[in-house]
């Protein structure tokens, strides 16, 4: 039997406790990776789970007490031949928990406290396998050639690990491997309809790895083909599959193999290259119309650092001051989230020191954006989608915008008084949202922007793609043509497009929790109890003269009154009502949460002491609503 040698990092993500197989995974590294070996192997005492993996010291993490510095330097004598000889039924999991929408989302690390690992190498195995075997089903007609599937992955610590076994599950189902790496989520969906065979595309299908902004022990996957994001019910079936392939598996220790079918191809390249393109022609084709400009990008540490080098510099920009460019899931500065206060005022700190014109800021993942302009004002949520819009209707005259649920009833106002476009408010969700703007076309209503206050959006231009970095593509044209017309250089031009935009003066967002465990639920579905404080909320309201309810709504009840209004709703995902208030002063505020408070105080499973928060002095808040008062820095 011969032994093979390595040399390399050992680390481990998994638990510490229960009896958990040991797994190692040796990767030779020649060249640029031509030549992968992956080998597993099961040992019943063992209470880790290794990562090996030669020449990659920074992805390889340990546990997450330690995460930071955690390195093992070891010499194993590994053997391909090991094998035990009593095979261990592995773990149940539940595959359906798994699944956010059309996202799967699920714990990667272990080590905080009640979050156990459920999204494991194994479980990751059998997902991407169960999405190969949908795929071959799907693309029946077309079996001619092997079908293949691009994989990249965020920054995120549980990154390479998952994409290891995530190539292992698509190669078992006899499909081909294309690996981008570090990429982002739009790069993956327009892997699939990118027509460059030296670059194994159009790919069939495309995995990218991520969890967004959540937290650094999470992870999860977003599916593509060339008709965009796989929807909830594809997802669900995927998830069954997954399941049925999981528990017919067992730890048995054998040797896998990727074997050839799996290639490596800089991706990002490519795909930053078609934003720079897309910049060069919306500015007359100049090939630096961002000369004199100076743009600082904060990744947050996520995917989104390749932006500036790629994408700006080619452009002619000034890059210098841009930050967290470095991928680093432990995400140490701040949450990758244009929708997170620390993000914003870090790009905008970034922005004034720097004396730059433009700040722009990305989710890890970058399928979500943000910015920020010369003086320091923040153009995220409403006022990026009033950007967009101004923008887009420019083009587009008498345009729909479609928008999430949660958007302002200024934004509503500046869209159809201000700009002459339609303004559709449906649901939360970006995926409802950017389908919602593929029907009305399909049924002859004419729409060309759909966004979301979270970030997300998505152009009939660029095929729906929902793609942060290419709602900052749109900035960018718009700077450089002010530019090439001679209207200065800066983004004035971007400020003044928005600022007959009204915006609330406070701005609250809550999470009301239904507490699952609470007797009086009754073993019922959190769901059907939010419906039922959603439908006695509406009664109660439909009754108070000073209240008046959205004449067309799409999701929970939003009422207008004491000059702003609120929106109670059924979170997509979690056993949660949010609740959106504005209002032209604290005070009114107030009297809004009064009356959510009055009508739902009854409705013991759910938690309202957020909605107590603002409803007390602050003198008065007990501890555990304070929090409550940062949420209430949106006082402007
Ligand atoms: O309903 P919520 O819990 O507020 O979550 C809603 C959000 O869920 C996910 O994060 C989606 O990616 C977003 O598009 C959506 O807006």
């Amino acid at each position: 039997m011969a032994a093979s040698l390595w040399q390399g990092y050992l680390s481990s993500t998994s638990s510490l406790a229960g009896p958990s197989s040991l797994k190692r995974r040796l990767e030779a590294e020649e060249g640029h990776r031509s030549q992968a070996f992956l080998y597993s192997f099961a040992s019943r005492n063992s209470h880790y789970t290794g990562c090996l993996r030669m020449l990659s010291p920074s992805s390889f993490l340990a546990t997450p007490m330690q995460l930071r510095s955690f390195h093992i330097s070891a010499r194993l004598t590994c053997s391909a031949t090991i094998s035990t000889s009593n095979p261990s039924r592995i773990e149940s999991v539940d595959f359906k928990k798994l699944q956010n929408g059309s996202d799967i989302r699920g714990v990667a690390v272990a080590g905080v406290e009640g979050e156990p690992v459920n999204l494991t190498e194994k479980v990751a195995e059998a997902i991407a396998e169960a999405f190969a075997v949908w795929l071959v089903e799907r693309k029946k007609g077309d079996s001619s050639k092997q079908l293949r599937i691009s994989v990249g992955h965020d920054s995120r610590i549980s990154a390479d690990n998952l994409q290891e076994a995530v190539a292992l599950g698509i190669t078992r189902a006899g499909l081909a491997v294309v690996l981008y790496g570090l990429a982002s989520t739009p790069a993956m969906f327009y892997s699939t309809v990118t027509d460059r065979e030296d670059m194994f595309c159009p790919v069939d299908g495309s995995i990218m790895i991520t969890a967004s902004h959540l937290p650094y022990n999470r992870n999860g996957f977003k599916f593509f083909t060339d008709s965009g994001g796989l929807g909830k019910g594809d997802i669900s079936n995927i998830l069954a599959t997954a399941a049925d392939i999981y528990v017919s598996s067992t730890d048995d220790g054998q040797v896998s193999s990727l074997g050839g079918s799996v290639k490596r191809v800089p991706f990002m390249d490519e795909y930053a290259l078609s934003l720079v393109e897309a910049v060069r022609k919306g500015a007359g084709g100049l090939e630096r119309p961002l000369e004199g400009f100076h743009i600082i990008v904060d990744a947050g540490n996520g995917a989104g650092g390749f932006f500036p080098g790629k994408v700006l510099v080619p452009l002619g920009a000034s890059i210098a001051g841009s930050q967290f460019l470095e991928p680093d899931g432990m995400f140490p500065n701040h949450i990758p989230n244009p929708e997170d206060k620390v993000a914003m005022a870090a790009v905008k700190k970034a922005v004034l020191d720097n004396g730059a014109d433009l700040g722009i800021v990305f989710d890890t993942d970058v399928d979500r954006a943000a910015a920020v302009d010369s003086k320091g004002n923040e153009m995220n949520r409403n006022g990026l989608i009033a950007l967009l819009s101004a923008i887009v209707l420019a083009e587009h005259p008498g345009t729909t915008i479609v928008t999430d649920s949660v958007t302002s009833d200024g934004l509503t106002e500046f869209i159809e008084n201000k700009l002459g476009g339609k303004h559709h408010r449906f649901k939360r969700g970006y995926k409802n949202v950017i389908d919602e703007g593929i029907r009305l076309n399909s049924v002859g209503q004419k729409c060309h922007l759909a966004i979301e206050t979270s970030g997300h959006g998505a152009l009939k231009e660029n095929r729906w793609l929902d793609d942060g970095a290419y709602l900052m593509v749109k900035l960018l044209i718009k700077m450089a043509a002010a530019k090439a017309a001679g209207e200065g250089v800066g983004s004035k031009v971007l400020t003044d497009l928005i600022k007959d935009l009204d915006e609330a003066k406070v701005s609250i967002e809550m999470r009301l929790k239904i507490d699952q465990n609470h007797t009086d639920l009754g073993g019922g579905h959190f769901k059907d109890y939010g419906e039922k404080v959603l439908k006695h909320l509406e009664t109660v309201a439909e009754s108070d003269p000073h209240l008046k309810k959205a004449p067309v709504n799409y999701e929970g009840v939003r009422v207008s009154g004491y000059g702003g209004w609120f929106l109670l709703r059924l979170s997509l995902h979690d056993p949660v009502l949010p609740l959106n208030i504005e209002g032209p002063s604290f005070e009114a505020a107030q009297k809004i949460a009064n009356v959510v408070f009055s009508a739902v105080k009854d409705f013991k499973v759910l938690d309202i002491k957020e909605i107590l928060g603002v409803r007390l002095d602050s003198c008065e808040l007990p501890i555990d609503v304070m929090p409550l008062y940062e949420k209430v820095a949106n006082i402007t």
